[in-house]
């Protein structure tokens, strides 16, 4: 029997609702994918491209905040995660959707409670979960997450504050983790890592997913990050699918310069932004609504040797409350 995709999306497109001078804005048009059991697909895509609004839709994220103004919402096509239609999804059914997504969002590190330790905040989402669940276990699970997302050791008794924004996300996605969710949606997990360790952090996640049979959508600016561990590729300019498959394949016929574009920045001899305008692709003339320049590098930050920030987390009270508000859970 063939199994049923984690997530289907066909032909779907996403809007902003207008509010107050701000007009409604579609920022993912005409989207088609799958992830299927057990795959690690990546989603690649220049800033501005649509990748956090598929995310904090695919997620469940939307619809569960579909009360504040802002909140991206389905227009158009089909998008289905887990057996759910997202489009026009209901509370109760996001509440069985969230039991099996995990969802890592892209400022998930910098929004962790401030007050609770490394080991309390992994740990935090088993025993939201379950009350009765065994602490000892529940920090044991905690310790081999940390532990396996290279974080250092002693990690696990320090304050947000006291880790590198680098470390906080590894942090916000061993929270994703650490309920063995069905499908993990991870938005940048390595926003803010040191180059050195990116890759390995994506593999940690795509090891882990692989071994228990789940699957995971891994939203990168960053090909490189993706190539060892995602089996295909989705690349996304403009809301738009511009190049889908193994990594290789999609380098190695790219249909649309923004991929060409990908391909030489591997190769080394990419271009640099300011060679971009918000037209077209440099001199060669592509046209309009093709191709714009990225911010990519702005995220380059070297992890290890930040030091280490003030957390933020006061006006977020993530985890602590209702799990489902979580912008780091996982499944439930
Ligand atoms: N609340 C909002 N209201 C209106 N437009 C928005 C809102 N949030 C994002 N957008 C727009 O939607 C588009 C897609 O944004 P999105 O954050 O999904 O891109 P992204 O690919 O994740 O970018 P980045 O890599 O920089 O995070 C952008 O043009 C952005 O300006």
């Amino acid at each position: 029997m063939v199994e049923r995709n984690v997530l289907s999306a066909s032909d779907v497109t996403i809007e902003y609702p207008s509010h107050s001078v701000s007009p409604a804005f579609t920022a993912v048009k005409g989207f088609t994918l799958t992830v299927a059991p057990g795959e690690i697909v990546g989603l690649v895509g220049s800033s501005g491209s649509g990748k956090s609004t598929l995310a904090h839709v695919a997620s469940g994220q939307a619809a569960l905040r579909a009360s504040k103004e802002s909140s991206p919402r389905i227009i158009g096509g089909s998008l289905e995660v887990l057996g759910f239609e997202m489009r026009g999804i209901r509370r109760g059914k996001l509440g069985k959707l969230t039991l099996g997504v995990g969802y890592v969002a892209q400022d998930a590190g910098s929004k962790l409670t401030s007050n609770m330790t490394v080991a309390e905040l992994v740990a935090e989402p088993l025993l939201l979960r379950d009350k009765r669940y065994d602490r000892h276990e529940a920090g044991l699970k905690a310790a081999t997450l940390v532990d396996a997302l290279l974080l250092p050791v002693g990690s696990m008794m320090k304050l947000p504050h006291e880790l590198s924004s680098g470390q906080r996300q590894r942090v916000a996605v061993a929270r994703g983790l650490i309920l063995d969710p069905v499908l993990l949606i991870a938005d940048e997990p390595t926003a803010g890592v040191d180059v050195s360790v990116r890759s390995a952090v994506v593999d940690v996640i795509a090891g882990l997913q692989r071994a228990r049979g789940a699957s995971a959508l891994i939203i990168s600016h960053d090909l490189d990050t993706l190539r060892r561990s995602a089996d295909r590729v989705a690349v996304i300019h403009e809301g738009v699918v511009v190049g889908l498959g193994p990594i290789d394949d999609v380098l190695a016929d790219p249909r649309h310069p923004y991929v060409v574009r990908l391909a030489e920045e591997l190769n080394g001899d990419g271009l640099d932004d300011e060679e971009f305008d918000e037209d077209g692709f440099g001199e060669d003339g592509f046209g309009e609504d093709e191709f714009d320049g990225d911010d990519e590098a702005d995220d380059d930050a070297v992890e290890d040797a930040d030091e280490p920030e003030a957390a933020d987390a006061d006006d977020d009270p993530v985890g602590t409350l209702n799990p489902n508000d979580d912008e780091t859970r996982g499944a439930r």
